[in-house]
C-alpha cells in the first residue's frame, strides 16, 4: 500500500525502493507464513476444499493494517493453487474499461489481487460485482442513447481483495466475498521467529537477544521488523563483527533514532510538543502539526495510529491529549490531572 508520506524507518508503509528486499523475504507457501494461525487454518481449508473439487475457491477479502502480510497471502494463495496471479490496486483502476481488460485476460482459475480495494472507483466496482458473481462483464460502448452494452465472458477466477479499511467497503462488495480474514498485529515472540527466518535468508547471524531487541521495536509489523533487521545488519557489518546481538541491535537502533517502544524522531517530537508546549493538551491537530513542522495528514496518518495504539496519545473531541504513559515515556512525571492510564500499553491487540 502507498503511504501519505512513506519515509520513516518505522513506517508500516512500503517505500518504493524496498520492493526487491521485500520480495526476497516473502514466504512462498502457507506453511512458511508465520503466526496468524486462525486465518492460516481457515485459508488452508478453503484452498484444499477447492482443490479437491477442482474449482476455484470463493473470493477472499483480507483486511488489516499495512505491512501485516496481505499481499504475501495473495501470492501464497496463487502458489498453493498452482495458478497465475495478476496484481493491481484500487487506485490504479481509473476506468471500468481498465478493469474489464484485466478481467477478460485472466486464464481459468487465476487469482486476481486488488490491493486497497476500498479505493476503487464506483463504476469499476459495479463492473466487478457481475464478474465476481456470474463471471461476466457488460462493457458499455458509446455514449448517450446510442450506447450499447456488450456482454463478455470472464474465466472463473478468485478475487483476493486487500483493505486497510474494511469499514469503507460497500455492503454489496463485502457480500460477494465468501471468505473474510482479518490480520492482527504480531506478538513480539512471533516477530522474533520471523526475524530468525529473515536472518537465515539474508545470511546474517542474529542471537535470540538481538532478535528480541528488534522485535520489541517493530510495532507488531513484519514489514518494520524486516526493515529494522536490514539496517541493524549494516551496523553489525560496518561497526561490529557482523553478529546481531542485543548490544549491536541497541546501538544500531540508537543511531537510527528508533527508541525502546519503536517510536522514531517524529513520533517523539509529537509527544514532546504535546507535553512541553501544550501542557499535555488538548490541542488541535493542525496546531500540533505546525509545532512539529509537518503536514497534519502526516501526523494523523503516519504517527498517530501507533501512538494511540501504544496508549501514548488520545484523540478526544477537544483535541489531542498526552496520556500518563506518554509523560512517563519521555521521563516526565504526569500531572495529577492526567489519569494514570494503562500500566503497560497493549500494542498487539487489534480489532477491525
Ligand atoms: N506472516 C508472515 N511471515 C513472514 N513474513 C511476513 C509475514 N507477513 C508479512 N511478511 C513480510 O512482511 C513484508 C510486508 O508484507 P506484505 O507486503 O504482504 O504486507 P501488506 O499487508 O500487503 O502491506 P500493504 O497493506 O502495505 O500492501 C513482506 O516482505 C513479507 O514477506
Amino acid at each position: 500500500m502507498t503511504a501519505p508520506e512513506a519515509d520513516g524507518l518505522v513506517s508500516a508503509y512500503a517505500a518504493p525502493e524496498e520492493s526487491d528486499a521485500e520480495a526476497t523475504l516473502r514466504p512462498k507457501r502457507l506453511s512458511e507464513f508465520i503466526a496468524q494461525h486462525r486465518v492460516r487454518e481457515q485459508l488452508e481449508l478453503l484452498l484444499h476444499g477447492a482443490m479437491r473439487r477442482g474449482s476455484p475457491p470463493d473470493h477472499i477479502l483480507l483486511s488489516g493494517s499495512p505491512g501485516l502480510g496481505k499481499t504475501t497471502l495473495a501470492m501464497i494463495v496463487s502458489a498453493e493453487l498452482g495458478v497465475g496471479l495478476r496484481l493491481t490496486s484500487g487506485p490504479a483502476i481509473e476506468r471500468s474499461g481498465d478493469l474489464a481488460a484485466i478481467l477478460t485476460s485472466l486464464s481459468h482459475g487465476d487469482v486476481l489481487f486488488i490491493d486497497e480495494i476500498h479505493r476503487m472507483a464506483r463504476p469499476a466496482e459495479e463492473l466487478l460485482y457481475s464478474a465476481m458473481e456470474d463471471f461476466r462483464v457488460d462493457v458499455v460502448v458509446g455514449k448517450g442513447p446510442g450506447a450499447t452494452a456488450i456482454p463478455l465472458d470472464v474465466e472463473p477466477f478468485t478475487l483476493v481483495g486487500a483493505t486497510t479499511r474494511a469499514g469503507l467497503l460497500t455492503g454489496p462488495m463485502r457480500d460477494r466475498f465468501g471468505f473474510v480474514g482479518h490480520l492482527d498485529f504480531y506478538e513480539p515472540a512471533e516477530l522474533e521467529v520471523l526475524l530468525h527466518r529473515s536472518a537465515r535468508i539474508l545470511g546474517v547471524q542474529v542471537t535470540p537477544e538481538g532478535a528480541t531487541e528488534i522485535a520489541g521495536r517493530s510495532r507488531g509489523t513484519p514489514r518494520i521488523a524486516n526493515r529494522l533487521l536490514r539496517r541493524v545488519r549494516d551496523f553489525a557489518e560496518v561497526r561490529a563483527d557482523g553478529v546481531v546481538d542485543a548490544t549491536v541491535a541497541k546501538a544500531a537502533l540508537r543511531v537510527y533514532d528508533v527508541d525502546d517502544l519503536g517510536l522514531d524522531r517524529l513520533d517523539r517530537a509529537v509527544l514532546v510538543a504535546l507535553v512541553d508546549s501544550f501542557g499535555g493538551g488538548p490541542v488541535g491537530l493542525s496546531t500540533l502539526a505546525v509545532a512539529v513542522g509537518e503536514q497534519p495528514d502526516t501526523v494523523e496518518e503516519v504517527c498517530e495510529p501507533f501512538l494511540v495504539r501504544a496508549g501514548l496519545l488520545a484523540r478526544t473531541p477537544r483535541g489531542r491529549v498526552a496520556t500518563a504513559g506518554a509523560w512517563r515515556h519521555l521521563g516526565r512525571k504526569p500531572p495529577a490531572t492526567v489519569s494514570s492510564g494503562p500500566a503497560a500499553p497493549d500494542l498487539f491487540s487489534s480489532e477491525p
